[in-house]
């Protein structure tokens, strides 16, 4: 049993069939939309993402999937960036490469490019996980799967902020602010006090040539649902429990008995092994681990609120202090850290199925995405926009509320039951779900077979050197 088939739950059944073979049956349960986290919203007959929207181009899974999936990525459009600090920017993106590496220079000295070399080397060593999962090793624990990428730097990067790791290696307190905030706050809806490896992801999430699905990211969760061959249960799962069972050739056997609810009524199905696919919160998945012992705990896991305004209007630029709005070419504001914005950011979206003529253009009207903690009310719309016809919320309890120290929760729950969403601790992103889904289908099927040799081995990086 999966349960969740977000991209974490459809990629694990995915790769659970490649390891487990045609034979064996896999359910996955959803509650709501195939896709979970990836969804698209609809303003004016078209469809725009509103949930997880970027691809990192080296996320090697979701490239593989898109590819083996017949799925294609719509052409990228260029935009121009601002950040905002509630009474001007400070810094505004120009056309011009070579203007923007020396405002850059101007503004932050090497900061940005220093910045840069160390998300860079972080993504060098995350790449090794790619490696490690095709020969098939697996992590019972999300801090030793992250030990073996980047040793006892990356388990520190767990335990540190963000802002904390870059004033010690030199980052200026104004490029933190003005820069590296900002980001924060259009990625994760949080400031730089998250830890510093959620924060290096989110910073790679500002890399050039991220991607999307064109059709909308959901359909790589919808293509993996069907290439593995699972049956889709449309119910909630409530609860959990461990069941013993006579075996046909004597003696017991061990189950879990899933129990749901469905438009059908209740129901329960019996399983070997069981996926949890979806983060273990009261408000998320309110899933009931029934009479086990010692209990299965409940992990203190708050997410953070963040709404999606999509709003299809004019911008009104002088609430950003521009006296001549023909003068306005931004497409995507970020902010800085202002108690009196009520907004994280702002940008010009196309949608799912964008045509090249559908360019941004931030004057005319557009379809703008807001990032805010708290819904926007009717008075804040008519500050930021001067006219607009349609409005749309999405509410979403989007990723984890980041705080220092945090221990990620365990992946293996019990003897037969794997959680993916710990690695979400860690730092939340599609490609984070597909990697911590084909873990558990490693791990999963290496526990059945007691391959003990392909569970958290020491020194992978250089034993795979020496391999090759
Ligand atoms: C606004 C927003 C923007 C984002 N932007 C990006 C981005 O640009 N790039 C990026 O990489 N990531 C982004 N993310 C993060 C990314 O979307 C998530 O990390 C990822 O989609 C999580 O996938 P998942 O399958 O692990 O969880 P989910 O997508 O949450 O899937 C869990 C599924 O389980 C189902 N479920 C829950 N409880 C039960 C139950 N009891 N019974 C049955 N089913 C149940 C839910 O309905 C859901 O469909 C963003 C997220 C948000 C919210
Ligand atoms: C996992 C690795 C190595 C990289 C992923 C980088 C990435 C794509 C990070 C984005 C994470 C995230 C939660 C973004 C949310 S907002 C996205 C976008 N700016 C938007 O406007 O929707």
């Amino acid at each position: 049993a999966v349960i969740g088939a977000g991209i974490g739950g459809t990629s694990a059944a995915y790769f659970l069939r490649q390891k487990f073979g045609k034979d064996v049956r896999i359910d996955v349960f959803e509650k709501g939309t195939v896709g979970g986290r990836l969804a698209t919203v609809n303003v004016e007959g078209k469809d725009y993402e509103a949930g997880g929207s970027v691809i990192h181009p080296l996320n090697l899974h979701m490239k593989h999937f898109v590819k083996e999936l017949g799925l294609s990525v719509p052409d990228n459009q260029d935009s121009l960036m601002g950040i905002y600090n509630g009474d001007e920017f400070v810094f505004e993106e120009s056309s011009w490469y070579i203007i923007n590496v020396l405002k850059l220079l101007w503004n932050y000295g090497f900061n940005s490019l220093r910045m840069n070399m160390w998300v860079e080397d972080i993504l060098d060593k995350f790449m090794r996980i790619y490696r490690y999962q095709a020969h098939d090793y697996s992590f019972s624990s999300i801090e030793g799967l992250l030990h073996a990428l980047g040793g006892n730097d990356f388990i520190q990067m767990l335990n540190r902020t963000l802002d904390e790791t870059m004033q010690k290696a030199g980052f200026s307190q104004k490029f933190i602010y003005e820069v590296v905030t900002p980001i924060m706050r259009v990625n994760y809806g949080q400031g730089v006090n998250i830890s510093s490896f959620a924060g290096a992801v989110s910073l790679a999430g500002t890399d050039s040539g991220l991607w999307s699905v064109k059709g909308g990211n959901k359909l790589v969760c919808t293509g993996l649902l069907y290439a593995s061959k699972a049956q889709l249960i449309s119910g909630t799962v409530i609860a959990v429990e461990e069941k013993t069972r006579p075996k046909h050739t004597g003696g017991t056997v061990k189950l879990y008995e899933v129990s749901y609810n469905s438009t059908s009524g209740s129901a329960s199905d019996l399983y070997d092994i069981v996926l949890v696919a979806t983060p273990l919160n009261r408000k998320m998945a309110n899933i009931t681990f029934r009479n086990f012992n010692p209990p299965i705990p409940e992990f203190s896991n708050n997410y953070h609120q963040t709404v999606a305004t999509f709003v299809h209007g004019r911008l009104n630029a002088s609430f950003f202090g521009y006296k001549e709005s023909s003068y306005f070419s931004l497409a995507d504001i970020f902010t800085t850290e202002n108690p009196k914005l009520f907004i994280n950011s702002l940008g010009i979206v196309s949608p799912v199925q964008n045509k090249p003529e559908e360019a941004k253009q931030p004057m005319g009207e557009a379809v703008w995405k807001v990032f805010s903690k708290e819904p926007v009310t009717k008075e804040q719309l008519n500050l930021l926009f001067s006219a607009y016809d349609s409005v749309k919320e999405k509410k979403w309890l989007a990723y984890p509320h980041y705080s220092i120290p945090k221990n990620c929760p365990p992946v293996i729950l019990h003897d037969r039951i794997y959680y993916l969403n710990g690695i979400e601790w860690a730092a939340s992103a599609m490609e984070m779900s597909a990697i911590a889904a084909k873990n558990a289908a490693l791990l999963s099927y290496h526990r059945w077979y007691r391959n003990a040799d392909m569970i958290d081995q020491e020194d992978l990086n250089e034993k795979l050197k020496t391999e090759l």
